[in-house]
């Protein structure tokens, strides 16, 4: 394989978003103009698309991966294995090396290799990232790694060897190899953003899994923030092209020039698991001004009511700096919440920002802007869906599921 493209620095122009390297923290995103509250930022289809288990073959498209209606599928003419949901769906297929390895045995090889939906979710990703063209598999290694995983926990050697056994050799692509399969599987790690099973309401969100991961590029170079100041969301139910596009919308104003941060896992969490999880995954300490805050906090007081096991994406981590210091929050938008808190300065974020769906913790962002300008007022969840007025936040209520 040959060395990986660069990542250009400059915004296309139109781009709400340039390319920055921050010092500590790699590459970021920027916001190349002032940005209003509920901006679209990006809007990015994905490069890779794989189904999160061999189960989820039978729930969703494996092209496009809605909802398969419960009559009329298209099975795979090939492995019978993988269904689509219109004939353009099984027109586009889906990726060879996996459908080449559904197909070994009548499908019972890869069952067999893969036991566990642990060991199917990267054996899947490998086999459809393997299922690349050479261009795009370049721009999946260009992105940052995660750290190794702790020993026992992935065996890179065993994937490489369940793919060289399920696949074709002539269909493995030039460059095939045990090194470029850990690089790859470090980039999954790193990179991939679940898009989740539809909800319903009443249905209980800490059971809610993955449908389906892909790899967004761009969407890869966001950093985190324990007060991010965007959230992503998908559509991967709606009607129309474009239902795999990761969205990624601003929380509050942002001016120009400060980066732009998403949080990489639901923003309740308390200071250690958030701590634990950025070294492990992500391989960095958070430094953030909320990290600030409560690394003061007495261990005792660092109690958590919301379900820190429950995130939506597993992507990236490392340093601080760059040039934003803050959220932008504190500084824009007084509220009673925030008065005299000084233990918690940031609830005014979680009153406003994260979702009183019970057991949710989903970000809520509000929707775009009208054409002419005018601001929505009315805010989103990006795991739940639900829709809430801006005068519905209850600021005593809002912040029960936090941290003190
Ligand atoms: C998905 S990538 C984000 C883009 C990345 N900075 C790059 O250069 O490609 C995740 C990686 O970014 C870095 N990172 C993300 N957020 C950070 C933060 N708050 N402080 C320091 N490093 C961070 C970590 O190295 C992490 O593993």
């Amino acid at each position: 394989m040959e060395s990986a493209p660069q990542t250009p620095t400059t915004a296309a122009a139109g781009d709400v978003l340039r390319v920055a390297d921050l010092p500590g923290r790699g590459r970021g995103l920027v916001a190349a103009r002032n940005v209003r509250e509920g901006e679209v930022l990006l809007s990015e289809p994905p490069v890779l698309l794989y189904p999160s288990t061999l189960s989820s073959l039978a729930s969703y498209c494996s092209a496009c991966f809605r909802s398969l209606p419960a009559a009329a599928t298209t099975p795979c003419a090939s492995c019978r294995a993988a269904a689509f949901c219109f004939p353009a769906c099984a027109a586009a297929s889906h990726p060879r090396l996996l459908c080449a390895a559904l197909s070994h045995g009548g499908g019972a090889a890869l069952a067999a290799a893969a036991p566990t939906e642990a060991i199917q979710e990267p054996l899947l990703f490998l086999l459809s990232a393997y299922s690349l063209p050479e261009p795009t598999l370049r721009s999946i290694l260009s992105l940052s790694s995660a750290p190794p995983p702790p020993p026992g926990a992935q065996d890179a050697a065993g994937l490489h060897a369940a793919v060289a056994a399920l696949a074709p050799p002539h269909m493995l692509p030039r460059g095939f190899s045990a090194d470029l399969t850990a690089a790859l599987l470090a980039k999954d790690r790193g990179n991939s953003f679940a898009i989740m099973e539809p909800y319903r309401t009443g249905m209980s969100l800490e059971l809610l899994k993955a449908r389906a991961y892909a790899v967004y590029p761009r969407a890869s170079l966001f950093n985190h923030d324990c007060l991010p100041n965007a959230c992503h969301f998908d559509y991967p139910d709606r009607p129309g092209p474009g239902n795999t596009d990761i969205v990624v919308r601003a929380l509050h104003d942002i001016p120009e020039g400060r980066e732009v941060c998403i949080s990489y896992f639901a923003a309740n969490w308390r200071y250690a698991d958030r701590q634990r999880r950025l070294l492990e995954d992500y391989g960095f300490r958070c430094e953030c001004d909320r990290c600030q805050v409560e690394s003061q906090w007495k261990d005792d007081d660092d109690d958590n009511n919301g379900d820190d096991g429950d995130d939506t994406m597993e992507e990236e981590g490392e340093d601080d700096a760059g040039d934003r210091g803050d959220d932008g929050m504190e500084e824009e938008e007084g509220d009673d919440a925030t008065d005299g808190d000084d233990d918690f300065p940031h609830a005014y974020f979680f009153v406003r920002y994260l979702c009183d769906n019970e057991g949710c913790w989903g970000m809520l962002a509000p929707l775009p802007p009208s054409p002419n300008g005018d601001l929505s007022h009315v805010f989103e969840c990006n795991l739940c869906g639900k829709l809430r007025k801006e005068e519905d936040a209850m600021p005593d209520e809002g912040t029960s599921g936090m941290v003190h």
